[in-house]
């Protein structure tokens, strides 16, 4: 990762503090999404430590990780699956429950959507206490998928995400 890169992310994501209750300083990704330039630089840098890893699946994570997490699919020529928010997928579904910064949510996955052999990257935009990108890797592993790794923008480092997921190899592009 470039130091530049960090430089033009950090003076690029909003702070939101109070959003969505009080306590929560919310980083805010839509300025990223409104620079095309430092989008690409970003999906560049968020495929780069999975060069050669042979991934075979990409899985985005409701709502905010699909924006990042197609365009890292198409970079690589692979599938893309979505974990959604409950009663969204319209066929058979597998869920996990799990529990976040502001609250606690479901994700589910289509059955079908990453079985035996897929070798999967788990993208979203921010990993936070870490209880999403767990329960994706739960449910892909569920599924018959094996997880490659996890791809995120943003870490805030004092939630201690990663200590929910031992042994998984974590990416990030910038760190708080
Ligand atoms: O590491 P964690 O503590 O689990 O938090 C990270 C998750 O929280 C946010 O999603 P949110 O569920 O708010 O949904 P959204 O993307 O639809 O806004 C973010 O996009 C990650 O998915
Ligand atoms: N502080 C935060 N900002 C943006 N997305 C988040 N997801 C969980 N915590 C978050």
């Amino acid at each position: 990762m470039t130091a530049i890169l960090t430089e033009r992310l950090s003076a690029t994501l909003r702070d939101v503090p109070d959003f969505p209750s009080p306590g929560i300083l919310f980083k805010d990704i839509t300025p990223v999404l409104a620079d095309p330039a430092l989008m690409r630089d970003v999906i560049t840098a968020m495929l780069a430590p999975l060069r050669g890893s042979g991934v075979t699946h990409v899985v985005g994570v409701e709502s905010r990780g699909f924006l990042f997490g197609v365009p890292m699919a198409l970079q690589l020529d692979v599938p893309f699956a979505p974990a959604r928010k409950p009663g969204k997928l319209p066929w058979k579904t597998a869920r996990e429950s799990y529990d976040l910064e502001y609250r606690s949510d479901v994700l589910e996955m289509h059955t079908d959507a990453v079985g035996a052999g897929a070798r999967v990257l788990v993208v979203d935009d921010v990993l936070a206490t870490g209880g999403t990108a767990a329960a994706t890797c739960r449910l892909i592993e569920r599924l018959g998928g094996s997880v490659v790794g996890v791809s995120v923008l943003v870490e805030l480092g004092f939630l201690h995400g990663r200590a929910k997921l031992p042994d998984r190899a974590v990416h990030a592009v910038v760190t708080f």
